[in-house]
């Protein structure tokens, strides 16, 4: 691309985007994210980046998803997705940094920079998706994302409202049409077609794109519960708290197709005044051990709580004491985990390699059922889906959950030949189990964590073994734990090792929380910098729920002060 055209970066920026504050912003654990009014020009940023990562990849699609998940309504954010559907590759957040810090009048000359550095032929078509979530700033920040890419002369799409794992999917559909329909011929709210720029036909005016999503994953599970009778202690009733974002918004629609299979009873879809992840939503009920407001239900009633962007899902019920049980990423990883190992069993498959993939935040006797029980091999690693997604791609067949609900399961094309060469050709056990298990990769979306496709498939998990979230729970029993934030001059003066469990700075902070956590029974506990907000956090489970507690509150303070923390003291849990 000949400089002059730089120009247009550099004018539209100036008068549409325009840089209006020297906050410093950095690409975290989940994009850039932080209160909207300050996201304006950086989303336009990411536009032009979003172009350059294109061509980069040889003009293959690149998503761009607005959305601040499960913070409040006045933060926002904005991410970028890569042409496999997965998260933007490390090395490039960096960039994304730079280009999103830099004064308005460098940003002509440091675009040119990084097209340089990056190699990209600025000559090739880009193709850039864009979807965004329920928030009102979102529109607005849409728009500046489609200026950045019609800048460099790149094709914007625009998704409108979709739920974050919906975007990947169909960034992964548009760049490989094995995966799913091509999104071309899907639905597009509006095609901003550059006039140099590659020329995309108008999808037909109907809700094509999102059915294709629909029917891979609700036509999977209907066809996987045709097989699977309704027995035992399962309930087919369902409450679900849909955190006033967009993942209840599109269960709404999906609840119509599912034929009485599921009895879907939705809470939270954003009427009513209710406020996005406000006292809500799965993040909510994870970290507080509440259940969310707005929601009315008996006793042991089966309720799954969603994030504001519908990539994350818990599930809880209250007792007959009203107390909270809860089922969250780590009960779902296992139950999947161990339906998949009983029917590759059932299979007669032994040259599948399945393993599971946590974090720290993962209860500790999750773990040890996993390596106990279930016999499954687990690893660790960093927080962040990207983390995960990476390590469980090293298995054949990889399950991988955040504790906080967040994760999927993704599967070699080996597995895939494997299971569906049995499907057709096993003895018949062995074909019955292989046709479950092709519509339970059907029912996967395998780009990214996404609570619709989750729910599904833990719906078809307790259906086929006859459970209630009451027996569900008795798998293995959590050790009470507790999360604490502390706020600190400069969280950065943290930093981790061994997967984020070893503090390695400053100095004298990991021997301090090794002496606490020694004098409690089943202790541990950890410290990192949050990636997606200004705070340390803390983390530590113990015998007791009072036990945890304490230790979580004697840890924040040890932060506090090795840290340099400010403002009030940290309180007890
Ligand atoms: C303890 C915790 O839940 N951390 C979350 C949170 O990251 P932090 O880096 O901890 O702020 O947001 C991430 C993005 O949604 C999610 O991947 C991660 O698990
Ligand atoms: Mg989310």
């Amino acid at each position: 691309m000949p400089p002059s055209s730089l120009r247009v970066v550099y004018a539209f920026a100036r008068e549409m985007h325009p840089k209006t504050t020297d906050v410093f912003i950095q690409y975290g654990t989940a994009g850039f994210r932080t209160k909207a009014s300050l996201l304006e020009h950086v989303v336009y940023r990411m536009g032009l980046l979003a172009v350059i990562r294109s061509r980069v990849k040889n003009g293959r699609t690149i998503g761009m998803m607005i959305t601040a998940s499960h913070n409040l309504e006045p933060d926002n954010g904005v991410k970028l997705i890569d042409p496999e559907g997965e998260m933007l590759e490390e090395s490039w957040e960096a960039i994304a940094t730079r280009l999103a810090n830099v004064s308005d009048n460098d940003l002509e000359s440091t675009t040119a920079e990084v097209i340089k550095e990056v190699n990209a032929d600025m000559g090739l078509k880009a193709s850039v998706f864009i979807g965004m979530d329920t928030r009102y700033t979102s529109p607005r920040l849409a728009a500046a994302a489609v200026h950045g890419v019609m800048a460099l002369k790149g094709t914007a799409k625009e998704f409108g409202i979709v739920t974050t794992p919906i975007l990947h999917y169909c960034v992964r559909c548009r760049n490989d049409n094995t995966y799913g329909t091509p999104t071309e011929e899907g639905q597009f709210i509006m095609n901003h077609n550059h006039p140099y720029g590659e020329q995309m036909p108008d999808g037909p005016k109907s809700s094509r794109m999102e059915t294709c999503y629909y029917e891979k994953i609700v036509g999977a599970f209907k066809n996987i519960r045709a097989k699977l009778p309704v027995h035992g202690s399962y309930n087919t009733t369902l409450y679900v708290d849909g955190a006033n974002g967009v993942g209840g918004k599109k269960l709404n629609i999906i609840k119509k197709s599912l034929d009485g299979e599921l009895d879907l009873v939705l809470y939270n879809l954003g009427g009513n005044g209710g406020k996005l992840n406000l006292n809500c939503g799965a993040d909510f009920v994870k970290v507080s051990q509440k259940p969310p407001v707005g929601v009315e239900h008996a006793p042991f009633q089966r309720v799954a709580s969603l994030d504001g962007d519908g990539d994350r899902i818990v599930y809880y019920y209250l007792d007959d004491k009203n107390q909270m049980n809860l089922l969250d990423g780590d009960k779902i990883a296992t139950l999947l985990a161990s339906y998949i190992t009983e029917l590759l069993k059932a299979c007669e498959v032994t040259e599948l390699k399945l393993g599971l993939v946590q974090t720290a935040y993962a209860n500790g006797a999750s773990t040890r059922y996993i390596t106990d029980d279930l016999k499954v091999p687990v690893s660790c690693v960093k927080t962040g889906v990207k983390h995960l997604h990476h390590a469980a791609l090293s298995y054949d067949i990889g399950v991988y959950f955040e504790a906080n609900g967040h994760g999927t399961v993704v599967y070699s094309e080996l597995a895939k030949r494997t299971i569906r060469k049995i499907a057709q050709e096993g003895e018949p056990e062995q074909r019955k189990a292989a046709q479950l298990l092709v519509n339970f990769i059907d029912i996967t979306n395998e780009t990214v964590g996404d609570a619709i496709s989750d729910l599904f498939l833990v719906e078809t998990v307790l259906c086929a073994r006859g459970l209630s979230a009451r027996a569900w729970m008795t798998a293995y029993t959590d050790l009470p734990c507790r999360q604490l934030k502390v706020t600190v001059q400069d969280r950065n003066v943290i930093s981790t090792a061994d997967a984020e469990r070893t503090c390695t700075s400053p100095e004298g902070l990991q021997s301090k929380v090794d002496e606490l956590v020694a004098g409690y029974k089943s202790g541990r506990a950890f410290v990192r910098p949050s990636g997606t907000e200004d705070v340390v956090r803390v983390y530590a489970e113990a015998e007791t729920q009072e036990f945890a507690d304490q230790l979580a509150t004697e840890v924040a303070q040890a932060v506090y002060d090795l840290a340099g923390g400010v403002g009030d003291r940290p309180t007890p849990a």
